[in-house]
C-alpha cells in the first residue's frame, strides 16, 4: 500500500468513493426495504386473531422472527458495509454485518455476512499469502455516506517494505485504535486480525482457553465468536441458547452493545451474581470471606451441613395424636430409616418422601398394635386393609407432620444456608475440616446473598432436588420475563411503526398494533401457546444447559463457581478467555489447568493472544515492571502501536493528594477532545477521592455502578476490570498493591487501561 499521495490520487480515490456511495445507497434501499417489510408483518401478526391452538401457535413464532428482525435490520444500520474484495479472478465480494440478496433477480449476494466462509479472506489475506484475492478495500462510511477507503493491493512486489507483515487492514485497524473511546465497546467487524480469527470461527465442541495480556483483544474476540458461532450453528444453539459471563454489572453494561450491533440479541449476558434464578446477589462482604466460599472444600462443608439437617433425635420422641394418644419414636429406628434413605442416594427434598413412608410405616405399625390388640391375647384384630388406612390417617395429622417436619425438613437453598450461615454450632459441624478463624468468616446474619454465595446456593439446590416451592418461583419469574417480553414486542412494533406511516402513500389514518393491543392481551395470548424465547427460559430456570457458555475475564472465577458453570453446560462446549497474570480474587484461578482439568482432564485447548491492540508501546513498558513482580517468567504482549506520548510519574505531598489528583485529572480530562479519563484509586480510597474529584469535576462519575459514558470517571481496580479510557490516573499505586495479596495483578491491571496516555500519582 502506498503511503505517497498526490493531487490525482486525490482525485482518483473521489471517484471511487462516489461510485462506492453508488452501491452502498443501493445496499442501504435494500436494508429499508427488508425492514418495512418485516415490520408490516410484524403488525399482521399481531392484528391477527382467533383460530385453532396451532395457528395461535404459528402466530407467536411469527411475531418472534418479525421483531427479531426489524430489531436486527435497525442494529445492522451503522457501518452495514465495510469491505470489499476484489478476486484475480475479477469477482468482486462487499462484506458486511448481515447477508444481503438480489431478491429481484438470480439471488446474487449483494453484501456477505462477515461469517460467511467466502467472507473469511477479507481477515486473513496478505501479500504473501493472497488467497485468491488481488485488493482489499476498507470503507469508512458515516451514517450512510462513504466518507474514504483504505486500499491494500495484495501483490508481495508491490506490498510496503515498512508495513506489519502480520496485520491486515492496517490503516483501518489503527484508525480504530487511536479514535476516542465512548464508554461503550465497539464491536471489531472491520478489522479483525488473523489470530483472533482463527479463535472467533474455532469449532463449536469442545473447551477453548483463549489466553492473552491486557488489551489482545480477549473480550472482542468472545463477543465477535458468540455472533459466529450463533450465526454458523443457528439451529442447534437457538434451542439451548448462549450463555456469555462477565465480571461485574458495570464491565456487560459496557459490552452490551457489541452483539446488537453485530444483529445478535439471543446472547444471556449475565455475572456470576445473577446466575441463581431469583436471587439478586448485591450484598457484599469481605474479599476473605468470598475467598474461603470459593473454594471447593465448600462441596463437603455443604453436603455435611444438609446432612445435618437429617435429625436423629437424642431421646426417644413423642408425637401427640388427638384423644391424648401417643406415639414414640425410638432414635433407633429414625437412625436406620435416615440411613438406608441415604443410601438411595436421592437428593434431600426427594428422598423426604421415602422417609416419610418409612417413619410413617412403624408409627401406624405401633398405633395398629395398640388399637388392634386382642384383650384376650390372640392375634391382632386388624386386617392389612385397617392398617393401610391408619397409616393413611398418620400422613395426614399434623403432629406427625410436624415431626417429620422436624427430622427431615424440606429446605430451600436460600433457607439451609441462610441457617448455616446463623448459627456457628452449624457451622462447626458442617466444616471441621476448617480453622476456627475460616467458620467464623462463614457465621453472619441473614439479610441478602453475595456473589460468592451464588455457587453455594446452586451447590445446596443440587444437594436438596427441586422441590415444588422452586418450581412456583420458576412459573413466577418466567411470567414476569414474558411481560418483559411483551413489551418489548410492542416497542418493537411502536418504533417501527414511523416507518409505516412514512411510506403510505395515501397518507390515510393507520391504526397502529399498539392501539389494539396492549403488553397484558399480548400476554393472554402468550399464555395461551406458552411460547418462551431460549433466552427467557434459560434466565428462569437454575438447570438449564446451555448449547454455549462464554466466560470473560474467567480467572476470576473460583473453584466453586466453575462447579456452577459446568453443570450448566454438560455439553462441554465452552469459551473461556481470560489471563491468569491478571487475576485479582483470591479464589481467582492461577493457572487453567488447575481450574479445568477437573472437568476435561486433558481435553481442552489452549489458543494465545500476543499482540495488544489497547495498551501503547510506553505504557506497557511501565506495566511490564509490574508483570515481572508478579512472576519474572510471563511477559507482557507485544504492542501494535507506540503512541508518543511516554507516561508521567509524579509524587506528591500525601496530605495535598487530593487537590493535586482533582488538578491532574481536570488537566488531563481538558486535554481529551472526545474519549474518557479513568482515574483508578485504591478501594480504600474511592469514597473520599471521588467525592472530592466529582466536586470539582461535575462531569465525573463514581459509585458501585458508574456511568462509563461520563467523560471522567473514578474507580476501583475491581471495577475497572476489561474497561478501557483514552487516558488513565493511576493513584496510590503502593496502595493499589498492600490491599491485596494479588496486589501486583491488580496494579497490573490498573496501569493497562489506557489507549493513549498515562499518569501515575503517588502520596510521599
Ligand atoms: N482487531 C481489532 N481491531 C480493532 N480494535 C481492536 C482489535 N482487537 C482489539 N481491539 C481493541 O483493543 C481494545 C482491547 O480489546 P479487549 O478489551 O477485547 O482486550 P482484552 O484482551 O479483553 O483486555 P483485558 O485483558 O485488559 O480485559 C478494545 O478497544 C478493542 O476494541
Amino acid at each position: 500500500m502506498s503511503t505517497h499521495r498526490d493531487a490525482s490520487d486525490e482525485l482518483h480515490q473521489d471517484d471511487e468513493i462516489g461510485r462506492e456511495q453508488e452501491y452502498v445507497s443501493t445496499l442501504y434501499d435494500r436494508l429499508d426495504g427488508l425492514r418495512e417489510q418485516a415490520s408490516r408483518r410484524l403488525t399482521e401478526e399481531l392484528r391477527a386473531t382467533g383460530g385453532t391452538q396451532q395457528a395461535r401457535s404459528q402466530r407467536e413464532s411469527a411475531v418472534q422472527m418479525y421483531a427479531d428482525q426489524v430489531e436486527q435490520f435497525s442494529a445492522v444500520e451503522n457501518g452495514l458495509c465495510f469491505g470489499r474484495l476484489d478476486g484475480d479472478d475479477g469477482t468482486c465480494r462487499y462484506i458486511g454485518r448481515i447477508g444481503i440478496f438480489d431478491t429481484s433477480g438470480d439471488y446474487d449476494p449483494l453484501l456477505m455476512d462477515w461469517r460467511a466462509p467466502a467472507a473469511r479472506a477479507f481477515y486473513l489475506a496478505t501479500a504473501a499469502n493472497p488467497q485468491g484475492v488481488r485488493r482489499r478495500r476498507h470503507l469508512r462510511t458515516r451514517e450512510r455516506k462513504v466518507t474514504g477507503l483504505n486500499d491494500e493491493v495484495l501483490d508481495i512486489a508491490a506490498a510496503s517494505p515498512t508495513a506489519h507483515e502480520e496485520l491486515t487492514g492496517e490503516a483501518s485497524l489503527l484508525a480504530a485504535l487511536n479514535a476516542g473511546r465512548t464508554g461503550r465497546m465497539r464491536d471489531i467487524v472491520e478489522t479483525i486480525q488473523a489470530e483472533q480469527d482463527r479463535i472467533i470461527r474455532a469449532d463449536l465442541p469442545g473447551v477453548l482457553v483463549v489466553q492473552g495480556g491486557p488489551g489482545t483483544g480477549k473480550t472482542a474476540v468472545a463477543l465477535h465468536r458468540a455472533a459466529y458461532l450463533l450465526y454458523t450453528h443457528r439451529q442447534q444453539l437457538s434451542t439451548r441458547g448462549v450463555l456469555l459471563v462477565g465480571p461485574n454489572a458495570t464491565f456487560l453494561r459496557y459490552i452490551s452493545q457489541v452483539l446488537p450491533a453485530l444483529a445478535e440479541t439471543g446472547v444471556l449476558l449475565r455475572t456470576q451474581a445473577d446466575l441463581f434464578p431469583g436471587v439478586q446477589a448485591r450484598r457484599t462482604e469481605p474479599a476473605q470471606t468470598a475467598a474461603l466460599k470459593g473454594r471447593a472444600v465448600l462441596v463437603e462443608v455443604l453436603a455435611n451441613a444438609v446432612r445435618d439437617r437429617q435429625w436423629v433425635p437424642d431421646e426417644p420422641l413423642e408425637i401427640e395424636l388427638p384423644q391424648r394418644e401417643i406415639l414414640t419414636l425410638d432414635p433407633a429406628v429414625v437412625r436406620q430409616a435416615r440411613d438406608r434413605i441415604r443410601r438411595s442416594n436421592r437428593p434431600h427434598n426427594l428422598a423426604r418422601a421415602l422417609f416419610d413412608i418409612e417413619i410413617v410405616h412403624t408409627l401406624g405399625t405401633q398405633l395398629a398394635e395398640r388399637i388392634g390388640a386382642d384383650p384376650l391375647g390372640g392375634e391382632n384384630l386388624l386386617s392389612e386393609a385397617d392398617v393401610a388406612e391408619i397409616r393413611r390417617e398418620l400422613r395426614e395429622e399434623p403432629a406427625v407432620r410436624a415431626a417429620l417436619d422436624e427430622l427431615w425438613p424440606v429446605l430451600t437453598p436460600q433457607r439451609l444456608l441462610a441457617d448455616l450461615y446463623a448459627d456457628p454450632a452449624r457451622i462447626a459441624t458442617a466444616a471441621p475440616m476448617l480453622t476456627d478463624a475460616e467458620r467464623a468468616l462463614l457465621h453472619r446474619e441473614p439479610g441478602g446473598w453475595t456473589p460468592a454465595d451464588v455457587p453455594l446456593l446452586d451447590e445446596v439446590a443440587e444437594l436438596l432436588g427441586e422441590d415444588e416451592r422452586a418450581a412456583a418461583g420458576r412459573r413466577e419469574r418466567i411470567r414476569s420475563l414474558q411481560r418483559e417480553y411483551a413489551e418489548g414486542v410492542l416497542d418493537i412494533a411502536r418504533g417501527s411503526r414511523s416507518i409505516d406511516v412514512e411510506d403510505e402513500v395515501d397518507g390515510g389514518e393507520i391504526l397502529g398494533v399498539t392501539d389494539l393491543l396492549d403488553a397484558d392481551q399480548l400476554l393472554e395470548r402468550q399464555k395461551e401457546s406458552d411460547r418462551l424465547t431460549t433466552a427467557q427460559r434459560a434466565a428462569a430456570d437454575r438447570s438449564w444447559a446451555f448449547g454455549h457458555i462464554i466466560v470473560d475475564e474467567a480467572q476470576e472465577l473460583s473453584p466453586m463457581a466453575w462447579r456452577l458453570l459446568m453443570r450448566r453446560c454438560p455439553s462441554r462446549s465452552m469459551t473461556i478467555v481470560g489471563d491468569v497474570a491478571q487475576t485479582g480474587a483470591l479464589a481467582g484461578t492461577p493457572s487453567w489447568s488447575e481450574a479445568l482439568e477437573p472437568y476435561v482432564a486433558g481435553r481442552w485447548r489452549l489458543e494465545e493472544l500476543t499482540v495488544s491492540y489497547r495498551t501503547p508501546a510506553e505504557i506497557m513498558a511501565v506495566a511490564a515492571d509490574v508483570l515481572a513482580e508478579i512472576d519474572p517468567a510471563l511477559r507482557p504482549p507485544r504492542s501494535v502501536r507506540a503512541s508518543g506520548v511516554p507516561p508521567w510519574d509524579r509524587t506528591v505531598d500525601a496530605e495535598r493528594l487530593a487537590a493535586e489528583l482533582v488538578e491532574a485529572a481536570a488537566r488531563e480530562a481538558a486535554g481529551l477532545t472526545d474519549g474518557r479519563l479513568g482515574v483508578i484509586v485504591p478501594a480504600g480510597r474511592v469514597d473520599d477521592l471521588g467525592a472530592a474529584v466529582t466536586a470539582a469535576l461535575p462531569e465525573a462519575a463514581v459509585g458501585e455502578q458508574p456511568e462509563l459514558a461520563n467523560r471522567v470517571v473514578v474507580l476501583t481496580t475491581e471495577q475497572a476490570k476489561g474497561l478501557e479510557f483514552d487516558s488513565v490516573l493511576v493513584v496510590d499505586p503502593d496502595r493499589i498493591v498492600a490491599e491485596s495479596p494479588r496486589g501486583h495483578s491488580d496494579l497490573y491491571v490498573a496501569l493497562t487501561r489506557a489507549t493513549q496516555r498515562l499518569g501515575i500519582v503517588r502520596p510521599t
